[in-house]
């Protein structure tokens, strides 16, 4: 209906219903959902004005329109939204950044206790995010932990510049910064948490991902190079410089990884202290000292 008219005013639930029946009848996974966010997002409606006033009339649905045709295409919901929440933050996205998953929240309550540890007992701590896309790990435990300050790596000047973005609309930017490097290349100082979430797929694993991975999280983000582990050796090698006494490493890994990133990590000085599980139950993360 709305393709034909879309300078006309819809009523609101009209549009929803509309979008709803596109997606679901394409086959979209969450189609109810997703219609829901898209119409709230491209119309500038909330869901309470969907429930109490559906005859709501709504100008200008070209966007709306604009966005279905892009999930109908393929396009996962929050690239067209533009926007993902992350441990109940809401993060920009851009070409080069990374969606954040929830998983990789496992890894942000995994360094929380030793953060607020080391800010209580020494009224600071230093967190170091390797590879940080949209921020999302560091700036998640700094909205967490009032006295942590980090600072966010990247190797993509877009990624760098929408981690800082994220940083300032969250209110953030006094304790964090981010820089342009190839992991430790431009890092200089010695932090109390080293921090990563690596791109860990083997390259050649990369053709056979989903579509909406494949086609839509940067190549960058994902490739770990041939056995998908080429990032944890350099931290495992290099790390050691950056970390402070007493200090932590916390690093996400593949759900088969755990016996080769430890053994690299042990053979580089590094015992392991804890692995744990993400909300699938597959190994997440990884946390390591320096005896
Ligand atoms: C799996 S993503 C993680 C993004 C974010 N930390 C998260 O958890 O959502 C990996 C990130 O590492 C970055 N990266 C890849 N190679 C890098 C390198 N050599 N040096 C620094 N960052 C790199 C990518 O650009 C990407 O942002």
């Amino acid at each position: 209906m709305w393709a034909t008219m879309p300078d006309a005013a819809h009523p609101l639930g009209a549009l929803l219903r509309e979008a709803r029946r596109r997606l679901s009848e394409a086959g979209v996974t969450d189609a109810a959902l997703d219609a829901r966010l898209l119409v709230e997002h491209f119309t500038g409606t909330t869901r309470s004005q969907a429930i109490t006033d559906p005859t709501l009339p709504v100008h200008g649905v070209e966007p709306l329109i604009a966005a279905v045709e892009r999930r109908l295409a393929g396009e996962p919901l929050h690239r067209i939204l533009g926007f993902r929440e992350f441990y109940g933050l809401k993060l920009e996205l851009s070409r080069e950044t990374l969606e954040p998953r929830p998983d990789t929240e496992t890894l942000v309550d995994a360094v929380l206790p030793f953060v607020r540890e080391v800010s209580e007992r020494r009224g600071a701590c230093r967190i170091l995010d390797l590879g940080t896309g949209t921020g999302a790990i560091l700036l998640a435990v700094l909205s967490a932990c009032p006295k942590a300050s980090g600072m966010g790596v990247d190797i993509s000047a877009d990624a760098v510049a929408t981690a800082t973005r994220n940083a300032d609309h969250l209110g953030l930017s006094n304790r964090f910064a981010a820089v342009q490097s190839d992991w430790f290349e431009e890092i200089s100082g010695r932090y109390d948490v080293i921090a990563s979430n690596p791109p860990y797929i083997p390259s050649q694993q990369i053709e056979g991902l989903q579509q909406e991975v494949r086609h839509f999280d940067p190549v960058r983000a994902l490739d770990g190079g041939a056995d998908g582990l080429d990032p944890y050796r350099i931290i495992g090698e290099q790390g050691p410089a950056y970390l402070a006494h007493g200090g932590l490493a916390a690093l996400e890994i593949g759900h088969d990884q755990k016996a080769d990133v430890t053994a690299i990590f042990s053979s580089c000085g590094w015992s392991l202290v804890e692995a744990l599980t993400d909300l699938g139950g597959n190994d997440r993360v990884l946390l390591f000292t320096r005896p």
